[in-house]
């Protein structure tokens, strides 16, 4: 008779697959709590207890931890001296192990949960019967999930639990205490980055493609996410997001989490197309809208506020790939799911992710950094030229720099009343991008802001904003020739900020 060893903590369907597996001749031994419930469902079991001569001790620490369990999962059944040695302690072997273990990670996720209370939710003799399993795949079945407790019992019935089932099954085994130790060692670990820098998603979903179509990708998701994020958002129409559409989206989030007041942000190729902020969202999509009408087309748009029957109106009389919202009211659902290739997205915008890292992938490793969180205290700016920023400026200055942040660098913004006019993403030369950020604004420039992620190497941009109109700017400063810079804008009349931060984004 197969002998099958039960342990488990989350129980569901626990009686239905024993008792199956007892109709399918297995002896079932099982721990505390776990036989109970099978006793009580009916289905007859050894208590683990009565194998190895030691009852549950030190309130559940140790109590399968003993040869008489461990020796049955490991022994490898093709070397005589193993099975002579179970054999003169009196040890079966154990054919197959169900073990579920303590809910470390949904102990972390309770706010109110003690460090005692957290250290004690970590499983110890379940792990310890589970990887022995899975070593000794080549006799053992190790069963982590209940979700696969059908799976098996159908390849038993069809005799198919065979080796490379038993080493799907294994692998399952490893990934999940892998996983399991990750959160416990991020627990535990105060550095930032730690000699190995262990970390652990979990699969959202498979992607039907990558970047481009002969790439494979899929989306996944940090174990415990509490803060604004995709992972968490409801799709309420349209199509599974594209990988590109995820990374564009999680673009908006990140420049959408910038402002406090209604705001639109349209985002292409995770760069802001447009920004606008006004007094209610209908204004501010229209400015948004107004920044670029043509990259618009087929964007991605993220709004702070409840997007209503006026919004969506506007909204559908374009192609818009995304919309992302905090609330869509029914009559805006109504407007904009007439549109079959329109995605909506709710958002909850409440709480934004600080204190992340941020991980890109280089040959041969990876680099790791806090994410970019800086934001600038009036405290620390500085204001080294004649002309000083009025208020209205000083609003626009603002605006522009908390957009210029969201752009890929080499990048300079245009902005003027709480709307961009001009974005200059990704150029190789600092100049080329304020070109680039002035010729889109045109006419529009004269009287416009420019902010710009980092210091000027030359009066080249200062010169080229003044002569489109340009009467401040806000850049990090810290340039050797900051005060070419300087005399430029004085000539110009221009003001201009030192805010003694870049914002860099390649
Ligand atoms: N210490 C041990 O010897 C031990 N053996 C099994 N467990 C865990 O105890 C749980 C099942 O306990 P029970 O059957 O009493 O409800 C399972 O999550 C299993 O992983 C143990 N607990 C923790 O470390």
């Amino acid at each position: 008779m197969k002998r099958v060893l039960i342990s488990v903590y989350d129980k569901r369907y626990v009686e239905s697959f024993a008792s199956e597996l007892a109709g399918l001749g297995y002896e079932i031994v099982s721990t505390g709590g776990t036989l109970k419930k099978l006793r009580d469902a009916g289905v007859d079991a050894t208590a683990a207890e009565d194998l190895t001569g030691f009852a549950e001790m030190l309130d559940g620490r140790v109590k399968t931890l003993h040869p008489a369990l461990h020796g049955g999962i490991l022994a490898d059944r093709g070397k005589d001296v193993h099975l002579r040695q179970l054999a003169d302690n009196d040890i079966k072997p154990v054919d197959m192990v169900v073990v579920n273990l303590y809910p470390f990670k949904q102990t972390l996720d309770q706010p109110s949960a003690t460090e005692e209370t957290i250290i004690e939710n970590i499983d110890i003799g379940g792990p310890a019967m589970l990887r022995a399993a899975a070593k000794n795949m080549n006799d053992v079945t190790a069963v982590v999930d209940p979700d696969d407790y059908e799976d098996v019992l159908d390849a038993i019935r069809n005799n198919a639990l065979d080796r490379s089932k038993r080493k799907a099954l294994a692998a399952k085994v490893f990934r999940h205490t892998a996983q399991y130790d990750a959160l416990i060692a991020g627990y535990m670990t105060e550095e930032a980055f730690p000699e190995n820098y262990t970390v652990t998603y979990e699969k959202v979903q498979s992607l039907r493609y990558g970047e481009n179509p002969h790439q494979q990708a899929a989306f996944y998701k940090k174990p415990q996410q509490t803060a604004m994020s995709l992972t968490s958002a409801s799709q309420l129409h349209g199509k599974q997001l594209s990988y590109n559409n995820i990374q564009d989206a999680n673009a908006a989030l990140a420049m959408i989490a910038e402002y406090d007041y209604p705001t639109v942000v349209a985002v292409k190729h995770m760069n802001p197309s447009g920004i606008g902020e006004a007094a209610d969202l209908n204004d501010a999509f229209a400015k948004a809208y107004d920044s670029d009408p043509v990259s618009i087309f087929g964007g991605i748009v993220a709004c702070n506020r409840t997007v209503d029957k006026d919004v969506a109106k506007k909204m559908g009389e374009i192609f818009l790939e995304i919309v992302m919202a905090p609330q869509f009211t029914e009559d805006a659902i109504a407007i904009l799911t007439e549109k079959k290739n329109i995605r909506l997205l709710k958002v909850d915008m409440q709480q934004t992710e600080t204190g992340s890292h941020e991980l890109t992938a280089v040959h041969g490793g990876v680099l790791i950094q806090s994410g970019d969180d800086g934001s600038i205290s009036d405290k620390q700016l500085d204001y080294p030229t004649e002309k000083q920023p009025t208020e209205a400026q000083m609003t626009d200055l603002a605006f522009a720099w908390k957009a210029v942040k969201h752009v890929k660098s080499n990048a300079i913004v245009l902005a003027k009343e709480k709307q961009t006019l001009g974005v200059g993403a990704g150029q190789m030369n600092r100049v080329g991008a304020a070109e680039i950020a002035v010729t889109q604004a045109g006419d529009k420039a004269k009287g416009s802001v420019l902010a710009s992620d980092a210091f000027f190497p030359m009066p080249d941009t200062v010169e080229a904003a003044a002569k489109a109109g340009v009467t401040a700017i806000i850049q990090p400063g810290g340039s050797k020739r900051d005060q070419d810079s300087i005399d430029m804008c004085n000539q110009y009349g221009i003001a201009m900020v030192f805010t003694s931060m870049r914002h860099f984004k390649h």
